[in-house]
């Protein structure tokens, strides 16, 4: 990266600043190994539900809650499924939202593998799908948003660009590998799609409207 870009994007990234609430569940995903959603990308999300008025939003990757809060913060009504291997990520994240006063029921967290959970999701049901969970398995995790989006729903993938790996032909690593192919196809596939390079990059992609 040039000089000049990373300035810019860091930039970028100290616009954001983020209340106590945040600041301590970001430090309690830091103790639990988690990479918590960057601020700047947290803001962006949060706009998106606002703009987007998302009644429904479903989160691969709950980690401590930092995204799953940006999102409820866009608007009072959403209500939020976030899924999550580790209990003990979620139990931070369950104490993080009832912190932030937002009422038990806006969220269901459930625990388990994006693989098992999202199949047992209704088709077409949710305005917004958030994956950022495993890289590896971000691909699978895809093609499961975009069967319970509605359409003209938003494609949300976190970390699309995992920093500049994937903007690096010479990483040939497995999850470098499954996110350049996943991006080079969402953006393919949809018209209605960007990359953003905030955080570690930010896919969107909006499914078809009817
Ligand atoms: C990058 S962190 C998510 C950070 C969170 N979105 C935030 O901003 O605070 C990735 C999380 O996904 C979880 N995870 C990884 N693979 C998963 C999968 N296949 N299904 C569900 N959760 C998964 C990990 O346990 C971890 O908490």
């Amino acid at each position: 990266m040039s000089s000049d870009k990373a300035q810019l994007w860091a930039f970028a990234e100290e616009q954001t600043t983020e209340d106590e609430l945040l600041a301590g569940a970001r430090a309690a995903a830091d103790d639990l190994g988690i990479a918590a959603t960057s601020p700047a990308t947290g803001a962006l999300l949060r706009l998106l539900v606002s703009t987007s008025r998302a009644q429904t939003a479903v989160e691969v990757g709950t980690g401590a809650g930092v995204s799953g809060l940006y999102l409820l913060q866009g608007n009072p009504t959403l209500t939020l499924t976030t899924i999550d291997v580790e209990s003990e990520a979620q139990r931070c994240a369950r104490e993080l939202f009832a912190r932030a006063g937002i009422r038990a029921s806006r969220t269901r967290l459930i625990k388990g593998r994006s693989a098992d959970i999202l199949p047992r999701l209704a088709d077409r049901s949710y305005d917004m799908v958030l994956v950022d969970g495993s890289a590896e398995e971000a691909p699978g995790d895809v093609e499961e948003a975009l069967r319970i989006l509605r359409p003209g729903g938003l494609l949300i993938v976190a970390r699309a660009l995992l920093d500049g790996r994937v903007a690096d032909p010479a990483r040939r690593e497995p999850d470098t590998v499954a996110l350049r192919g996943l991006v080079r196809d969402v953006l393919e596939r949809s018209p209605m799609s960007s990359i953003v390079p905030i955080g570690a990059g930010l896919l969107l992609a909006q499914t078809r409207s009817e």
